[in-house]
């Protein structure tokens, strides 16, 4: 938890009595239904909350704005950016039913009121968001092919409406195709060697209506 107020110093009492119990929440919930590896769960806050986080390096979320998580699992990074911006609607959607049951156990264990789930497939919404973002879930092309349709025209933010994408290792091949993509380090904000080779993606999407 230290490792988030490190780098988001800012945080108001209520954001950081939330990401404290994520811990708890999280282990508790590990216990019955696995959404997170063992390794993993001992350094929750570096390998899940703090890369989540890096999105908020890269862009303040303004109040309304409309995101959606693409195959969220236990809720990554979708449930640290709805603590991080609580004024903003999030809409996190996973394919297996007992991972949005724990990021609703989650959801209601933490009090946020801006985090609605669904247990679907992408490909089954039919909403506009202002960003998608997600981590681990398919390949680039793949994933576009699930979001057509699915960003709003409206351009409220500096960063262009799309795809904000957490990915690792070497991008080259996977993004040939993207020439509007943008490669950002995720070394440029945190320290952590963990962070060594992991990058976001940012992909804008140009609204065909
Ligand atoms: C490797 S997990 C990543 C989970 C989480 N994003 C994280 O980084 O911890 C991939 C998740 O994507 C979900 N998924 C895969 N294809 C999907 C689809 N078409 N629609 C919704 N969820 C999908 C899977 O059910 C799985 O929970």
């Amino acid at each position: 938890m230290n490792l988030v107020q490190h780098y988001f110093p800012n945080l108001t009492e209520l954001q950081v009595k939330q990401f404290e119990q994520l811990e708890s929440l999280y282990k508790d919930w590990n216990l019955k239904i696995n959404v997170v590896s063992r390794k993993d769960i001992d350094e929750l806050y570096l390998r899940h909350v703090l890369h989540s986080l890096a999105i908020a390096k890269l862009i303040t979320f303004k109040p309304h704005a409309k995101i959606m998580d693409v195959g969220t699992g236990g809720g990554f990074p979708g449930i640290p950016l709805a603590i991080m911006f609580p004024e903003c609607n999030f809409h996190l959607v996973d394919s297996i039913a007992k991972k949005i049951k724990v990021v609703d156990e989650v959801v209601e264990g933490l009090g946020l009121t801006n985090v609605k789930t669904s247990h679907c497939r992408v490909e089954e919404i039919n909403d506009t968001y202002d960003f998608i973002v997600s981590r681990a879930v398919a390949a680039m092309p793949t994933f576009v092919h699930w979001i057509k349709g699915k960003i709003a025209k409206k351009q409220n933010h500096e960063l262009k409406n799309g795809i904000i994408y957490l990915k690792g290792g070497d991008l080259t091949e996977e993004l040939q195709d993207y020439k509007t993509a943008t490669i950002y380090n995720i070394t440029d904000y945190f320290d952590e060697d963990f962070y060594e080779t992991k990058k976001i993606v940012h992909l804008p999407i140009k609204w065909k209506g």
